[in-house]
């Protein structure tokens, strides 16, 4: 049994005892892998065997400088390989701490905001509407508590919980009300623990684009294998040594295929999803990061999001005689009495704005709630809309001894119209101000003889309860969410408004923050009706009065035209639609925990320009893919094409086989991941997104590989016939390094004019050590041995220079935006 907490919760000194103690509150993480395992699984890659028994081969044949040039391919590539997985990995870790769960618990005698890792026995959870239970434990009080423990135990029916000593499980979550419960067990002696133990978590890290590039990969090494037997039969019947065609072969087969691309790949998202969290974006997966760049839809909630989500009354009717409204607004309400820093997300702005209200008119608003004690209570719901409570009447009621409160949206508090004048005139009063952008609440209120039994509570309040009257609220647009539309326009992103809200309202504040339809026509507004979703609402730009099972239904609609759907949600039921979306979007600040959980990205600041620099990044990472995949398949290309030619002009083997891997080396390594860390190309959210589901080869990538890759070639080929070097395989070696690195430059994102990027030019620093590196493999006297080089001459030199030059300047063709960035009008 866990010590009972007194009402001051645990001191901080307790809970950092109890948290060594029990461990933290955490699910068992698989253990990370070893370096020994990481390199085993370099060693094991089919390329790395290839090579493997090339040096097998040229031990056997006594060729020891092979041998030594393959040993070395061999170990810069698992060390490039260890090193970025490792990087990846923990560049994913730091996600998942960013994004990971929180509590608010009771320590010192305050309520504060905590890792959930770190709740212990004993702690005393303060929960809310939204929040996912950190832990095990029971109740100690609570107002309207209901768990939806469909998570834990499937029951789909959310249960109540606010009886003291309720027994309520780690992963439920919160529905209705708040309270505190006294935790119990954590980490995996909770419920959550025990079902997760014996399940191994095998979340599969590939994204969508990693499978793309698995099957290319695929079909490149079907199609290297087929050169290279090409090349090798080519030798052999020009009379080549079969041991030397064979190494040469296989050598060609390593190098032509881009083995690099998985791992650059997982790189690059890391990377930018570490960009993307210094924007305030916090990304909870790699294939979120890489989604978010084709988004073409983003359906955004309204309060807090399009609004400040700083709600005030601003008009009332009627305008006199508003004490009785006063008092039961404040009655039919469940936000503090007087503002409480500690009731966290729970607190309904807009039930706080009444009570702001009430105070301001001089209503004691503990007095009158103390006058009045709550007997019975429907919380507000998404569904409802509206919240009803009973309370002992006071004195004055006579048989009558319980009063009903009920506030709402007008269309299910006031009775159908042509029943009374009063509500008539109301619900006339109501439409005006939603027109002007108010939110608008009506309050109605009747005597009862006694509180209605359970599940009777609709029918009850159906009838004969006077209307006291309409407050109208405002929430001022946010200057910034208009910035944010403007930037999904101009990215040719659709955005669509959901909300509960009231048509009228919902339509003038999106009007406010200047929301239009696609071509900038005024925006249509939807109201959903029946079940099942018609075109009419999938083409609205603002659905009202749409339930959370509807933002599903409308993501599910839009998926199926082929849309990819970002949506911003933050409700208690958004968490379904939030899930179903292909990037579900939530608050970091104001957000509950429910939505966190089920979103892909988190928004630390609540600003949805995020959205449109998260976006921004997602687009730059996949260009980058392109850039480096144009980069290497075009090299692998030119090395296959050269060797095939060298029989044709009469030199067999036009590269020796440690050359070849040298070269492979020097391009594939530093530069391939540099291409990472390019920016975005300055017009990459003035243009369409791509085309949903096309090959990462699409908008005519894969014709610019083709004439990138033979021009290389032709100018290797033109080096060997026209220079005549005593050597002229060393000039068209260096060419053909040189001549890479060159396409690698002309593939740079292009900058904005006068600005200088903020960090070091890794890719331009990347090419300068490579080429480097490249001349001293025919001027560096222990190099040029191992790899059988000669020094060329100065004209060799100039021709392989010339050559960079030629092959940088047709590269950059390749990478104009309509190009490399798909760009789409
Ligand atoms: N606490 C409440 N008590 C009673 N009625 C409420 C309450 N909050 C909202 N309403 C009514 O229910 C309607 C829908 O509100 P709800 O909060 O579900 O909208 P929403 O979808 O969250 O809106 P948004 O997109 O603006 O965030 C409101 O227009 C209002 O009339």
């Amino acid at each position: 049994m866990t010590t009972i907490a007194s009402r001051e919760g645990l001191t901080d000194a307790e809970a950092a005892v109890r948290l060594v103690r029990e461990g933290p509150n955490e699910l068992p993480r698989p253990p990370r892998r070893s370096a020994a395992r990481r390199v085993l699984a370099q060693l094991t890659d089919p390329l790395v065997l290839v090579l493997l028994v090339v040096a097998a081969v040229t031990t056997a044949i006594g060729d020891h400088a092979d041998t030594a040039v393959v040993l070395l391919v061999v170990l810069g590539n698992t060390t490039v390989g260890v090193v970025q997985e490792i990087r990846a990995d923990r560049s994913v870790e730091a996600l998942d701490r960013l994004g990971a769960a929180r509590a608010r618990v009771r320590r010192e005698g305050t309520v504060r905001t905590v890792p959930a890792r770190e709740v212990v026995p004993g702690d005393v959870l303060a929960v809310a509407a939204g929040d996912v239970l950190a832990a095990d434990g029971t109740v100690l009080w609570g107002e309207s508590l209901q768990l939806d423990e469909a998570a834990i135990t499937g029951e789909s029916l959310p249960v109540e919980a606010h009886r003291p000593g309720t027994e309520v499980l780690s992963g439920s979550v919160v529905t209705r009300g708040r309270g505190e419960v006294l935790v119990g067990s954590t980490g995996p002696s909770s419920a959550m623990g025990r079902i997760a133990e014996g399940l191994v978590r095998t979340r599969s890290r590939r994204t969508p684009l990693q499978h793309q590039l698995a099957a290319l990969g695929r079909r490149l090494a079907l199609a290297a294998v087929v050169a290279c037997a090409v090349v090798f039969a080519l030798g052999l019947l020009r009379g080549e040594p079969p041991v030397l065609m064979l190494v040469a072969a296989l050598s060609l087969a390593v190098a032509a295929v881009p083995e690099s691309l998985p791992v650059v790949v997982t790189l690059g998202l890391a990377l930018g999803a570490r960009r993307m969290a210094e924007r305030h974006a916090v990304a909870r997966s790699l294939p979120a990061v890489e989604t978010l760049g084709a988004v073409t839809l983003l359906a955004t909630d309204k309060t807090g999001t399009l609004t400040e989500g700083r709600l005030r009354v601003a008009e009332t009717w009627p305008e006199q005689d508003l004490d009785e409204l006063a008092r039961a607004a404040v009655l039919c309400n469940d936000a503090p009495a007087v503002p409480d820093a500690d009731a966290g997300p729970g607190t309904d702005p807009l039930e706080a704005a009444l009570v702001d209200w009430a105070r301001s008119r001089g209503v004691d608003v503990a007095a009158v709630r103390a006058h009045h004690p709550r007997r019975g209570a429907v919380p507000f719901d998404a569904v409802r809309r509206r919240m009803t409570t009973w309370h002992d009447g006071g004195s004055d009621g006579g048989d009558d001894a319980v009063l009903v409160v009920d506030k709402g949206a007008p269309e299910t508090v006031l009775p159908p119209p042509g029943t009374s004048e009063r509500a008539d005139h109301a619900r006339r009063w109501a439409e005006d101000a939603a027109t002007r952008g108010l939110r608008v609440i009506v309050v109605a209120t009747g005597r009862r003889a006694d509180v209605p039994g359970d599940g009777d509570e609709d029918a009850d309040v159906g009838q004969g309860l006077d209307v006291l009257g309409v407050l109208a609220l405002r929430d001022l647009p946010r200057e910034a969410a208009r910035d944010a539309l403007a930037g999904c326009h101009r990215a040719g992103i659709r955005t669509v408004v959901l909300t509960g809200d009231h048509p009228g309202t919902a339509a003038t504040v999106a009007a406010q923050v200047g929301l239009t339809g696609p071509g900038g026509r005024p925006a249509r507004v939807a109201v959903p009706d029946g079940a099942g979703h018609d075109g009419d609402l999938l083409d609205a730009d603002v659905v009202a009065r749409c339930r959370p099972e509807r933002k599903l239904d409308l993501v599910a609609g839009w998926q199926s035209r082929g849309q990819v759907v970002a949506m911003t949600g933050d409700g208690v039921n958004d968490g379904p639609a939030l899930r179903r979306a292909d990037i579900g979007v939530a608050m970091g600040r104001r957000g509950t925990e429910v939505a966190r959980q089920a979103a892909d990205l988190v928004l630390a600041d609540d600003d949805l320009n995020t959205v449109v620099a998260a976006v921004d990044e997602g687009r730059r990472i996949h260009t980058n893919v392109r850039r480096f995949l144009a980069y290497a398949l075009a090299g692998g290309l030119a090395e296959v094409l050269v060797m095939l030619a060298g029989p044709v002009i009469g030199v067999a083997l036009p590269l020796l086989p440690g050359q070849i891997l040298w070269i492979n080396l020097l391009t594939h390594g530093l530069p391939g991941v540099a291409f990472g860390t390019e920016p975005s190309e300055p017009g990459a959210m003035a243009t369409g997104p791509r085309r949903p589901g096309a090959s990462v080869l699409a908008g005519g990538l894969w014709v610019g590989v083709l004439v990138v890759g033979a021009v290389v070639a032709a100018l290797t080929v033109a080096v060997l016939v026209l220079v005549g070097d005593p050597e002229p395989r060393s000039a068209a070696f260096v060419t053909l390094g040189l001549a890479q690195l060159g396409v690698a430059v002309g593939l740079r994102a292009r900058r904005p004019r006068g600005t200088t990027s903020p960090g070091p030019d890794w890719l331009l620093i990347a090419v300068g050590g490579a080429a480097l590196a490249q001349v001293a493999a025919v001027t560096v006297a222990p190099l040029m041995a191992l790899l059988r080089t000669t020094t060329p001459t100065p004209l060799g030199f100039a021709a392989a220079g010339a050559a960079a030059v030629v092959a940088g300047l047709v590269a950059r063709l390749l990478a104009r935006p309509r190009v490399i960035g798909e760009e789409r009008p």
